[in-house]
């Protein structure tokens, strides 16, 4: 049986650095991130939505999607960020699905799905267990400015556009307290994963 893990937080909690402490232990990642950047590359179906719903001002000279430009509009106004979650989403979950069932079939002891948004966009029914990164709301925007090199306004703006993460940490099977140093937080894993009889 494999388990089917829920790796979430808010935007600049860990959830990379967590989910890169899984692939050293050979723990699969299926990265939601990363898979809606693929579905709306040049040539994707997303895309031809996406330029056709926010206009060619968001291409970048390439023809690829500025994602900053996109940022800009879609974390500032909630009815644009539900334009671009209804074009990106469904094909996002689709691949997910399609990942997760590879995994399960292969018989791996664990798998995650690294999904920032699990909760808002009730999600959890993919997994089995939930684990929440969790950091306070100062250590969070500091780490964000520096990992994006943005301003307070935009990196609020992306934060707020997240359920609280204090509501997320309530939800979970377990969290994973991210304000101290990365070894602090491999250990709270590896208890958490002994609980769950993975490793
Ligand atoms: C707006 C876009 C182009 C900005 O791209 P950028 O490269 O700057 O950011 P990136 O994709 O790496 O996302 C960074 C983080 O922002 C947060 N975030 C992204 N999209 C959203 C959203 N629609 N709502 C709330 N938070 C979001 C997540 O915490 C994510 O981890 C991009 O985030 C996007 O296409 N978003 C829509 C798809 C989506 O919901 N992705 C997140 C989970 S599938
Ligand atoms: N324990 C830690 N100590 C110091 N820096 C950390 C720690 N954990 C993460 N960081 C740094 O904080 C930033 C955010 O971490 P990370 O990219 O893992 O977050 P994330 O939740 O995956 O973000 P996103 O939602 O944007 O994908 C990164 O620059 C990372 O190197």
């Amino acid at each position: 049986m494999t388990l089917v893990i829920g790796l979430t937080g808010s935007i600049a909690s860990g959830k990379s650095t967590v989910a890169k402490m899984f692939r050293e232990m050979e723990i699969p990642v299926i990265d939601a991130d990363q898979i809606s950047k693929d579905v709306v590359e040049p040539g994707q179906a997303a895309y031809e939505e996406i330029v056709h719903h926010f206009g060619e001002t968001i291409l970048q000279e390439d023809g690829r999607i500025d994602r900053k430009k996109l940022g800009q509009i879609i974390f500032a106004d909630e009815e644009q960020r539900n334009q671009l979650n209804s074009i990106v989403h469904p094909r996002v979950r689709q691949e997910m699905i399609n990942r997760r069932e590879y995994y399960k079939q292969k018989q791996y002891a664990a798998v995650v799905l690294d999904i920032p948004l699990l909760y808002e966009s009730n999600l959890t029914d993919y997994v089995e267990k939930t684990l929440v990164v969790y950091v306070d709301e100062n250590t969070q925007l500091e780490r964000l400015m520096e990992r994006d090199q943005s301003g307070e306004e935009d990196a609020k703006d992306r934060i707020q556009s997240q359920m609280p993460l204090n509501k997320k940490a309530g939800l979970a099977d377990a969290v994973i307290n991210n304000n101290g140093s990365i070894e602090e937080s491999y250990r709270q894993l590896k208890d958490i994963l002994h609980d769950w009889n993975i490793v």
